[in-house]
């Protein structure tokens, strides 16, 4: 049987995704996302599932630092997940926003919903918790008038109420999830694939001028499409970066050698993250 691992515990929105692209039984909980890279990385697991980037709050630069910096895993697959924030309280509450204290969520889901906080909750504190399921069942277990953000899932799960649906600030909200596994072959997701796209970790030698462009110009002239660039520091000090551009095709030997070869003439690093399916998915 397949392992897969996925940020936990119950309820979150990665379990969601693990529930809609994969069958079955073999699904394992983390409580943070190192957590569950680490275990593919020991081989405790087969595939790990981790949140990638949201359509409103950007990068989860956690994942994506710690694939940079601390363990090296390929990108298998993409899975994209609609994502509707829910506010979520237990069956004690009277119903009065301003009685509120304390609202529960991981910092990307609070990060969602800021307006709505700012406008409706401006006193309750915010706690960010290490992930939107474990919010949900701090909630659950509180006899105070606190509120957890979260999804539909998480109120079942807990036994919350949903006391306003849809409280994220921007309507087309969706979140990416990288599937990550040694070997791709044991990876079957659900739904057809949508596209495919190339991931790559790029350093840059010094910092001179018209350095990002010539990096740029390689994809350029070779027509490739590049669907986003990303720079984040190095860990090295201040101005050093590295960067993650994501390009919409597949890995060929023709496009992807000529421009590795290229860049690493200008003393660049170029280093492959992953050539992966893409997969919208309906929940
Ligand atoms: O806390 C969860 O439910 C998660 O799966 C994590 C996470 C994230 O890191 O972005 C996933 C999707 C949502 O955007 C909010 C939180």
């Amino acid at each position: 049987m397949v392992k897969i691992g996925y940020l936990g515990p119950r309820g979150t929105f990665t379990k969601l995704a693990v529930d809609t692209a994969f069958n079955g039984e073999g699904k394992q909980s983390f409580t943070t996302i190192p957590e569950c890279i680490d275990a593919v990385q020991n081989d405790q697991i087969d595939i790990g599932v981790v949140p990638l980037e949201n359509a409103i709050e950007g990068t989860v630069q956690l994942t994506v630092d710690y694939l940079v910096h601390q363990v090296r895993l390929p990108i298998v697959a993409e899975i994209v997940v609609p994502i509707q924030q829910h506010l979520l309280v237990a069956s004690h509450f009277s119903g009065d926003l301003s009685q509120v204290t304390d609202v529960h969520s991981h910092s990307h889901a609070i990060a969602q919903c800021h307006q709505f906080l700012h406008k409706y909750m401006p006193d309750a504190m915010l706690n960010f918790t290490s992930s939107t399921g474990k919010a949900a069942e701090i909630v659950s277990g509180s006899e105070e008038t606190v509120a957890a953000i979260g999804n539909k899932l998480a109120a079942s799960e807990y036994g919350l109420t949903i006391y306003q649906e849809n409280i994220h600030d921007y309507p087309n909200n969706h979140t990416r999830f990288a599937v990550l596994a040694k070997d791709a072959d044991t990876v079957r997701i659900n739904q057809v694939k949508e596209s495919e796209k190339t991931s790559l970790l790029i350093t840059l030698p010094s910092d001179y001028a018209g350095a990002l462009h010539q990096v740029l110009a390689a994809f350029a002239w070779r027509k490739m499409n590049l669907s986003k660039i990303e720079s984040r520091p190095m860990k090295t000090g201040l101005g050093n970066y590295f960067f993650i551009v994501d390009v919409n095709q597949p890995y060929d030997d023709v496009l992807f050698p000529g421009v590795k070869a290229e860049l690493e003439t200008l003393g660049c690093g170029v280093t492959i993250l992953g050539t992966y399916p893409v997969h919208q998915m309906q929940v």
